[in-house]
């Protein structure tokens, strides 16, 4: 049976700009463009698990403002993931590159300009279909 792999991502706005990172070569999914984040661990809270992951990763603090924006489970070779993303403001800090390739501020209308991760292509429709508040 495949494994089930929890995930949170992190819709991070500065600017009514939205973060979009790369990931990096020669791991599962290379080169192709996902919300920071990353697995939640047993005992972990997605809230939890989010703000551990985006301090880990980019070095910044965000403010959650919108829990739980969108949820996908997409079938991929090595497993089940099922995504769940929350809108979040930057508070402090310049993300900075500790995995990723490389990162991009991007209007919610130019999302499509990137090749996302399969299993964020419905929260990447969502928004840049919505208006989001103050976005
Ligand atoms: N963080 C994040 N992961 C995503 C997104 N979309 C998506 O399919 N994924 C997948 C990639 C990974 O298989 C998993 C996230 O786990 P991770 O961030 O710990 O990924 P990883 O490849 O570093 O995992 P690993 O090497 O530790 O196994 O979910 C997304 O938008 N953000």
């Amino acid at each position: 049976m495949k494994k089930e792999i929890n995930v949170v991502g992190a819709i991070i706005i500065k600017d009514k700009k939205i973060l979009c990172c790369q990931r990096g070569p020669g791991r599962a999914l290379a080169n192709l463009w996902e919300f920071p984040g990353g697995k939640i661990e047993a005992d972990e809270l997605k809230v939890q698990a989010l703000k551990r992951e985006i301090k880990e990763e980019l070095k910044v603090q965000v403010d959650i403002v919108e829990e739980e924006f969108a949820f996908c489970r997409y079938e991929y070779d090595f497993g089940y993931v099922n995504l769940t993303t929350f809108i979040c403001y930057l508070k402090s800090g310049e993300p900075q590159l500790t995995e990723h390739l490389q990162v991009k501020w991007l209007q919610a209308e130019e999302l499509n300009s990137l090749e996302w991760a399969p299993a964020d292509i419905p929260t990447v429709d969502k928004l840049m279909n919505e208006e989001i508040e103050d976005l």
